[in-house]
């Protein structure tokens, strides 16, 4: 059987295999916790998930362009005001980077409020000599290298319901109450960040836009307005956890639809994509917008399978297909792809995801990726595109706006051997706030030219 054949229900995806799920102790627990996550309120609301296909759906023509990023796997104790803030100042600076240099509207979709849950290639790992199971993001287990901590918690998805509704609430308030207002664009500069040349370049892009809202002021054009004074952040996560996510799934009442309120945007992971998996059979029922990962060992036929079952009616902004093909691979990999989908007709925003494949082991132990091959994937993406005459839509990072070591590369060349001056993430490596600076610097001048 495959999805499609039978009719759908928010739990007909328990009809087919899911992979990377966890293995809870307590089926009994497991229950209790997702009642609980059924009755209470949504995170998000239908009406801002149309409101995201619909600028998705301008991303597909060239006339509004995606940025997604935030951290590989958000971390409970990091949950606090400080750090959703610099994620935050970083997503905006970004965009207000991209926006200037490419003309368009910058679709804001945080990896935030909700990526808690991580699929693994192993379901163990060796730590001194001793065999425990793989840590599967917070919402299942606890990073810690021990036995204990890896048991999987079903209470951790009530945890993680919570703490997406406070990182939800603070940036809600963020984007809404001044914060995110062009006038305060100098103050997203981070401090770390201020003094290095990334720095200096944002610095003096941030002034002219301050000078252009003093001109417009000047003749007396009001800037005392939302486009000016408010901003909107998107959220989104893997749709890894079924159960999470089907407790998490309400019919819109104004629609009629089913939707998944626990994010805006979803996504499905290179891992659990299968054609008649439950994962696809679960996303193809909820209305909200999905995005699709691609690596390099992609089959042609099953990414056209997928994008029929997922947006049968071919409704534009439904689906963003996110290719993480690896520097070594993008130059051959991407143009069957694009050639493919093309033929087909289908609506898709492109975006490019440049860390997944680019991800390698230093000799000390630190999962890295170097910040010249995520630029090369970038380039070749672009370069792609544009000589098959498809549109790059978009770009996906795993990112933080903390000053971390854990890509090497940029501007101040973190090497191998400094990775572990400040390693924080629980899973992949992210691009620091200078990082993420300078790579929305080199897309800019990319799309400027
Ligand atoms: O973020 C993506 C995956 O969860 C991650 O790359 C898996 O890492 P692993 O190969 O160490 O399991
Ligand atoms: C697991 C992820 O990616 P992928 O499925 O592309 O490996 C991710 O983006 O967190």
């Amino acid at each position: 059987m495959t999805p499609t054949e039978k009719e759908w229900t928010k739990s007909s995806w328990k009809n087919f295999t899911a992979l990377q799920q966890p293995k809870w102790p307590d089926q009994k627990e497991v229950d209790r916790v997702l009642t609980n996550l059924s009755q209470l309120p949504p995170l998000v609301f239908a009406g801002e998930i149309r409101a995201l296909k619909s600028l998705l759906a301008k991303a597909v023509k060239g006339e509004a362009f995606l940025l997604q990023g935030g951290d590989c796997s958000e971390d409970f104790s990091k949950v606090t005001a400080p750090k959703i803030r610099e994620t935050l100042k970083v997503l905006l600076q970004m965009a207000v980077v991209l926006t200037y240099a490419g003309g368009k509207p910058v679709i804001k979709v945080g990896r935030i409020a909700g990526q808690f849950a991580k699929p693994r290639s192993s379901d163990t790992e060796i730590v001194d000599g001793v065999e425990i199971p793989s840590y599967r993001g917070d919402m299942v287990n606890r990073p810690e290298p021990s036995e204990e901590a890896r048991i999987p918690n079903p209470k951790y998805m009530l945890k993680g319901y919570n703490m997406a509704a406070s990182t939800l609430n603070l940036l809600r308030a963020f984007t809404r109450g001044g914060f995110a207002t062009l006038q305060r664009v100098h103050s997203w500069n981070q401090e770390f960040v201020v003094q290095s040349p990334m720095g200096r370049s944002y610095e003096r892009m941030a002034k002219q836009i301050e000078q252009a809202i003093k001109f417009m002021e000047t003749i007396g054009i009001s800037t005392d307005n939302p486009q000016i004074n408010q901003t909107e952040l998107y959220t989104s996560h893997e749709a890894l956890l079924l159960e999470y996510e089907e407790a998490m799934t309400r019919v819109d009442s104004t629609s009629n639809g089913w939707y998944d309120c626990s994010g805006h945007m979803l996504w499905i992971g290179e891992r659990t994509r299968q054609v008649d998996g439950a994962h696809v059979e679960f996303l193809r029922g909820v209305l909200n917008p999905l995005g699709i990962k691609i690596g390099p060992t992609y089959n042609l036929d099953d990414i056209k399978r997928l994008v029929e079952i997922l947006n049968p009616a071919n409704e534009p902004g439904r689906i963003t297909l996110i290719t993480r093909l690896g520097v070594k691979n993008v130059e051959k990999a991407l143009p069957p792809l694009l050639r493919g989908m093309k033929q087909e007709g289908f609506h898709i925003v492109w975006s490019c995801d440049p860390m997944h494949a680019n991800t390698y082991t230093t000799e000390d132990g630190h999962k890295t990726r170097n910040f010249n091959d995520i630029l090369s994937e970038i380039t070749c993406f672009f370069e792609t595109h544009w000589s098959e005459g498809t549109i790059p839509g978009g770009v996906h990072f795993e990112l933080t706006g903390d000053n971390v070591t854990e890509c090497t590369g940029g501007a101040r060349n973190i090497v191998d051997d400094q990775l572990f001056e400040n390693y924080q993430t629980t899973c992949d490596p992210r691009l620091n706030a200078e990082q993420s600076l300078e790579v929305a610097f080199q897309i800019a001048d990319m799309i400027r030219s």
